[in-house]
């Protein structure tokens, strides 16, 4: 599946994008199935908006973003929520969670969302030690770290199929050694599906061999 962007533009930071050179905003840009993209920013110029702008939950834009050819308002409201649970998948950079749940049943909503659930209860026991959040796991997401909250809302975007997966700054609470760990599985987890990442994060890193950088 490929995502498309032609032109795009925040309407509200306009003046203030066109002063600077971008690989992203006012561009045409093709974002090749199965591709790791990295995208880089200083803070404030726009990662948030443009992660929300992909997954289509914030429209006030100028140019067009394609998924599979289409522009997002083609898509009716059962073709967007079938995207979302089959073929996108999201970490926001505010992780939303719900907090009245644990941090097991945040991970358990999005893996029973579909008939057929796509992770099995130990693959998903599996993912919560190998990030260190089995302790955890019975927790109510409130009472948690937002590091805790990081690896919990990672493996609630890897419990669902997808062929993107959309991060902003995903690491950005993690120490060294949880953030090589959490990087190793997205990167699994992509393979597996034959899925691309769009990153969004503030420096340069190593986490990931990318095949594409842009700078925001
Ligand atoms: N709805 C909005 N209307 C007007 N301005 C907005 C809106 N949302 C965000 N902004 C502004 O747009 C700019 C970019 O915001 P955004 O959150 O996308 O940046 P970011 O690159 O993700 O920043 P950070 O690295 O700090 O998370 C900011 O200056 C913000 O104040």
């Amino acid at each position: 599946m490929q995502i498309q962007i032609q032109h795009l533009m925040p309407i509200p930071l306009k003046d203030k994008l066109l002063q600077r050179t971008s690989g992203i905003w006012n561009q045409d840009v093709t974002f090749s199935p199965g591709s790791f993209v990295k995208i880089k920013a200083p803070s404030g110029t726009g990662k948030t908006t443009l992660v929300h702008y992909l997954y289509h939950i914030r429209y006030d834009y100028t140019g067009t973003v394609l998924v599979d050819n289409r522009p997002w308002p083609a898509y009716n409201k059962n073709e967007l929520a079938t995207m979302r649970q089959q073929h996108i998948s999201v970490i926001f950079q505010d992780l939303r969670l719900f907090e009245q749940l644990t941090a097991a049943e945040n991970i358990h909503l999005k893996r029973v969302m579909l008939p057929n659930p796509h992770c099995s209860e130990d693959k998903i026991q599996d993912m919560a030690a190998r990030l260190n959040v089995t302790h955890v796991l019975q927790q109510s997401s409130k009472t948690l770290s937002y590091g805790e909250r990081q690896r919990i809302a990672i493996i609630r975007a890897l419990s669902q199929p997808f062929q993107w997966l959309l991060m902003d700054e995903p690491f950005s609470h993690l120490d060294e050694e949880n953030t090589r760990r959490a990087a190793a599985l997205i990167a699994e987890e992509c393979k597996a599906r034959n899925a691309g990442f769009i990153l969004t994060d503030l420096d340069n890193d190593q986490h990931f061999s990318y095949d594409v950088h842009y700078q925001l």
